[in-house]
This record gives structure tokens, C-alpha cells and sequence, in this order.
């Protein structure tokens, strides 16, 4: 242990010097954010030139900061100097458009400027620039903006310049000054790697379930700087006396509400406990609803709210049309594949499921005429992994998977994303559509809706604030063979005879895919729930139901989550054994909770089984 630690101090003995240069560099931080951060789109900063000292050392600084309103999420709060920051009526910034703050003269170290260079990256968005600022004098905060608009950077760039810093400073210990949490193992790993190749110098971790802890623990052993995670293994670590987070000074809820939700507030809880009491915490997601209020206070010293969604009626990034289309959910299966072949237009698509039964289904019957694949919790973590990659990778352009895909992942170039089932609620709906659109980039998103969900769809576009273009209805000759006939239902431990060993899911058992000889892409494939990933404690959770979901996000251990933003109202016609249909509650092995938001509760048609 000594020896560790000596070796990460001597690794850094070279970087005090860099210390020095510092304290010029924070005054060319601050000179160029003040009048940039006026600038911050959604919010007009009309103010007094009111000016008190800031986190700079002989540096005027004229405070660009609003004081934490009532948690309204609104843009509208009056700054401790006066400010008066009020939402801007008509204009309204693309949340990507970048006005020309240039990261290169923002003063950050240079190490990142060149990384972030390395990936195209040069100017900041303006949650970015929204957040720089009060985030390097230490503000506790809650961040809103849409999704794909830069909000991992937004947090990211500035802890990772203190923590550059601080090491210079300081020289490195072992326990990690920062911890990222974040509600699935796919979006925990796609943060750590942004730290991480944000800042080369610094060591990053990923903490997760599905894989070996030995490693972790090895590594956690020799030192790191940052550590990202999912609560179930980061519990665990602590539990085992691996992780030590006696010294983070930055701790940061990704998918605040996601991750605030009952079935992972609990384990959140936990681990905050653990943390020191100084700290900076700060939150963020694309959607916030309204019942996160009390628990903010919990977790956070008088945050500053930044939001640049505001009261704006439009939910979803400005690039992304929304489509609807009747169909009876005989016919659902059927209409996928001229909707990818007529809206992706060869670029990569997203089906969302309400089940993992669903995904593996539908993803087998297309693969007869696609190359897609399935991505859910039941699948192993390892297979998961290869899944994504190979979609990232464009192996295959259709990925099939229930709500563990619908939140932060950032997948390049997803053109097309289809709701096959309505989502249980207003905020799953943002974040699955959000997988498309990122980044300033178009995109579309298709909800295929049967008769009893009209009312719902009606209300979903008035609480995202985007009007569905309906699509004509694609017939299906009736008695034609159901896209899923001649596929069986999950038996045992896997889903029918076909997927255990098939060959890949587009080449069907024979194998004819790019896959490997067990099954999936980069074989492996687990099939069912015998090969259920039960590893570790690992929570992915699941969305912000009002009642459990049949899979959320990556949900590898079930759990009731509480009420929150759900859409109210009855059950809408009758539905035999038990199928939900319509909105409202549903199948009797639910419990469901309306209240909040949004005014429609859970819906969507699905087996009524848990199958998570
Ligand atoms: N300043 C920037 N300039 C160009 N690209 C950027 C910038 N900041 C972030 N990006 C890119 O934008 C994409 C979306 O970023 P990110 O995933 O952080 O969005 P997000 O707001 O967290 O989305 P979500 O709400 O879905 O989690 C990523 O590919 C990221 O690399």
C-alpha cells in the first residue's frame, strides 16, 4: 500500500511545478467565462455590473450565478448580485449551438483543451457554459438540459481541471476525489470514458456488476482518481473495505431523477453517507420531475438550479421529428421493418420494448431480414458489452432493447428510434427519443400506437411539447403469419430452442451471421433468464415508474419503484389475461402511482408478468 501510494506521489513530483503557472491561469478562466456565461442560451442575464470577489485570488469577479430558487426548475431566479436572469421569451439557443467560447481560452489545463481537441471538440454548449463557472467556485448544482446536449462534459470538465490541479498541488493519494453515479453499467462506462479520455493523465475506474470484482479491487488498490459506478457494485466494494471515499470531493448523481427514484435512492443514500461532508455535489439529467424537489434538499448545500429547459414547452432536442402510427398489436411486429427501411434510411435504429421478451422476439424475427440484435438485463453483462460495441461499431444498424438503453447512452448516428410499446411515462419517452438527435444532429422517433392509446399519445405530445406527424397505417393482410410466428415462447432458461444456440440473430441458427457460433453478435449470446446475470448486487434499477416496470434500465435485481411523474387515469378498455392496453394502470402484479407531472400513468402493452 505504501509503496503505492509512494509511487503515484513520485509519478507526480514533476507536476508540482505546474502549480505555479495555475493561479494566471484561473484569472484568463474567469475574465472569459463572466461575459460568455451571459450569454447562456434560454437565459437573459439582465443585471447590475455588481462584482464581489470570486473564487479567483486578485481578480475582480463579476458573479455570473443565480441563488437556488424554490426547486421549480424554471429559469427564472434572482442571482445573489443582483442579477435578474429571466427565460428568454422567443429566442432560444440550440442546446448545442456553440456562441464561440473557445475551451482553448477558457484557462483549463491544457491537457484537456488538447484531448477534447483530439476529439473535435472545441467550443463549449451551453450547459457547459452554464456550468463552468459556478461549478469551479464549488457551487452545489442542478442541471437541466436536453438531452444530448453535452451534460457529461458539462461536469466533467470541471472536476476534472480541479482535479488536475489538485494533484499538482498535492501529489496523488490513492482514494478517488471523485465519484460519478449513474443508474445502469452501459451509461457508467460511457462516463468513465469520457473522464477518461478527457484527461489521459488521470486514472479512472468503472465501477459495475456483471464482470469480476477482483480487478476492481486491484485497481482500486493501486490508486485512482475518479471513480464511476452503479450503486450496487460500488456498495459492495465499500462493504469489502476496496473502496475508500474518505477523501472524494466531487460527487455527481448522473440521471439525478433516475437515480433518486426508490429502488436506487436507497443505495444513493447509502453511499452519500459514506462521503465527507464537504464536498461539491452536483446532479443532472434532461428531465427532472417536479416530486425530486424535497430530495435535492437532502442531498445538496443551497444548489444553484441551471436549467435550460425551463418552462420551454419542447422537451426534446431541437433536431428530432416525432412520428406516430396506428397499429393493432397483431400487426406491431410486422410494420418494423418497413418503418426502419423507410425512416432510418440505412443508418442505425433503436427499437424500444416494454419487456426483454419482447426484444429477444422481436429482434429474432427481424433478424431474418436485418442485422439487429437484443440488449436487456437478462442478457450477461460480457454479451452486453460486445452488443453495444458492435452497434457502436455499426456491425449491425438495429438494436432492440427494453428501457436499460434509454438513458445517456450516446451512441453515434442513431438515425431512427421506435417506441414498439408506448413507455410507461413522459420521462422514458424523452430519454429513449433522446437517443437520437444529439449533439445538434437530426433525428426521428416513431410511436406505434394501438386504438386504446390514442388519449395517450395525445397526452405524451403535449408534455414533451412536440407534434406527432401520424404516418399512414401499413397494412398487414390479416391471417398473414405474425412476425413472430414459428418462434417459441421462453422456456426454461432461454427463450425457445432457437436462441440458445443460434448463430447470430441475423443469421439465423445457422450461424450465416457476423456473430459468434453460441449466438448474438461476438457470440456468447446468454438467451434467457437461466444465464440471468445474478453476479453481484448490482441494481440497474429502472426508470421512474410509477410501479415496477416490466424491465427499466438494466434492472438486474427487480424493485418497487415509488410514485412519481406517471400518467393518471383509469385503465382505458377492457384487456383479456391480463394484457394491459390503454394508459393508466395496469396488469394486476402492478402497483402504480400517479401524482407528479405528468398526467398519464403507466401504459403500454405487455405481458403483465414481471419480467425482470
Ligand atoms: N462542446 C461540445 N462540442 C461538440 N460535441 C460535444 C460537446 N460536448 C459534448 N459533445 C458530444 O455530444 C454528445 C452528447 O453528449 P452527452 O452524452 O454528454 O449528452 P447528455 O446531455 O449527457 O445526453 P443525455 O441526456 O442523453 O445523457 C457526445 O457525443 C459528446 O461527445
Amino acid at each position: 500500500m505504501i509503496t503505492t501510494v509512494l509511487r503515484r506521489s513520485l509519478l507526480d513530483a514533476s507536476k508540482r511545478n505546474l502549480s505555479a503557472s495555475l493561479t494566471s491561469i484561473n484569472a484568463v478562466l474567469f475574465h472569459h467565462l463572466a461575459p460568455a456565461a451571459a450569454r447562456v442560451s434560454d437565459l437573459a442575464v439582465i443585471g447590475s455590473s455588481d462584482v464581489k470577489p470570486g473564487f479567483l485570488s486578485g481578480v475582480k469577479a463579476r458573479e455570473f450565478h443565480f441563488e437556488s430558487g424554490p426547486l421549480e426548475f424554471r429559469a427564472s431566479m434572482v442571482s445573489s448580485a443582483g442579477f435578474a436572469i429571466s427565460e428568454s421569451s422567443e429566442r432560444r439557443v440550440g442546446d448545442s449551438e456553440s456562441d464561440g467560447l473557445a475551451i482553448s481560452e477558457l484557462g483549463i489545463s491544457p491537457e484537456i483543451v488538447k484531448a477534447l481537441s483530439s476529439k473535435g471538440i472545441e467550443k463549449l454548449f451551453p450547459i457547459q457554459k452554464a456550468v463552468l463557472e459556478p461549478a469551479m467556485e464549488g457551487r452545489d448544482m442542478i442541471g437541466r438540459a436536453r438531452t444530448g446536449t453535452g451534460k457529461t462534459l458539462a461536469f466533467g470538465i470541471p472536476i476534472i481541471d480541479k482535479i488536475i490541479k489538485y494533484n499538482a498541488k498535492h501529489g496523488r493519494g490513492r482514494n478517488p476525489l471523485c465519484l460519478v453515479l449513474a443508474p445502469t453499467r452501459e451509461l457508467a462506462r460511457q462516463v468513465e470514458k469520457e473522464f477518461r479520455e478527457s484527461a489521459p493523465s488521470l486514472d479512472t475506474i468503472c465501477l459495475y456488476g456483471g464482470t469480476p470484482i477482483g480487478q476492481q479491487m486491484r485497481q482500486l488498490d493501486y490508486g485512482v482518481d475518479v471513480a464511476v459506478g452503479t450503486p450496487g457494485r460500488v456498495i459492495d466494494l465499500m462493504k469489502r473495505g476496496a473502496l475508500n471515499l474518505s477523501e472524494v470531493q466531487f460527487v455527481v448523481l448522473d440521471e439525478a431523477d433516475q437515480m433518486l427514484q426508490v429502488g436506487f435512492a436507497e443505495d444513493v443514500e447509502i453511499i452519500l453517507e459514506k462521503l465527507p461532508e464537504k464536498r461539491q455535489s452536483m446532479m443532472f439529467s434532461a428531465t427532472m420531475p417536479s416530486w425530486i424537489r424535497s430530495l435535492t434538499k437532502k442531498y445538496l448545500n443551497n444548489p444553484l438550479t441551471i436549467d435550460l429547459v425551463g418552462d420551454s414547452d419542447q422537451k426534446l432536442a431541437d433536431g428530432i421529428t416525432t412520428y406516430s402510427i396506428l397499429a393493432d398489436s397483431y400487426g406491431r411486429a410486422s410494420i418494423i421493418g418497413p418503418l426502419v427501411t423507410e425512416h432510418a434510411k440505412g443508418g442505425k435504429c433503436i427499437v424500444f420494448t416494454q419487456t426483454k421478451r419482447d426484444a429477444d422476439r422481436l429482434s429474432y424475427a427481424l433478424a431474418r431480414s436485418f442485422k439487429c440484435e437484443a440488449l436487456h438485463g437478462d442478457i450477461s453483462q460480457s454479451q452486453r458489452e460486445r452488443t453495444l460495441a458492435g452497434f457502436r461499431d455499426g456491425h449491425f444498424n438495429i438494436l432492440v432493447a427494453t428501457d436499460v438503453a434509454a438513458r445517456g447512452l450516446d451512441v453515434p448516428n442513431v438515425d431512427l428510434i421506435i417506441h414498439y410499446e408506448l413507455p410507461n411515462n413522459t420521462e422514458t419517452f424523452v430519454h429513449r427519443t433522446g437517443r437520437t438527435g444529439r449533439a445538434g444532429k437530426k433525428g426521428s422517433a416513431i410511436l406505434i400506437y394501438s386504438q386504446d392509446q390514442s388519449r395517450a399519445v395525445k397526452i405524451i405530445e403535449r408534455e414533451v411539447g412536440s407534434r406527432f406527424t401520424e404516418l399512414p397505417s401499413i397494412a398487414v393482410e390479416r391471417g398473414s403469419a405474425s412476425m413472430f410466428e414459428g418462434i417459441g415462447s421462453r422456456s426454461g432458461g432461454s427463450f425457445g430452442g432457437g436462441m440458445r444456440d443460434r448463430g447470430s440473430s441475423f443469421g439465423g441458427r445457422s450461424g450465416g451471421g457476423y456473430g459468434g457460433s453460441s449466438g448474438g453478435y461476438g457470440g456468447g449470446r446468454s438467451g434467457g433468464s437461466s444465464n440471468r446475470y445474478s453476479g453481484d448486487s448490482d441494481r440497474s434499477g429502472f426508470g421512474s415508474f410509477g410501479m415496477r416496470s416490466p424491465e427499466g434500465y438494466g434492472s438486474d435485481r427487480s424493485s418497487q419503484s415509488g410514485g412519481r411523474s406517471s400518467f393518471g387515469g383509469g385503465r382505458s378498455g377492457g384487456s383479456s389475461n391480463n394484457r394491459s392496453s390503454g394508459f393508466g394502470d395496469f396488469g394486476s402484479d402492478r402497483s402504480s402511482q400517479s401524482g407528479g407531472r405528468s398526467s398519464f400513468g403507466g401504459f403500454g402493452s405487455n405481458d403483465g408478468k414481471r419480467s425482470y
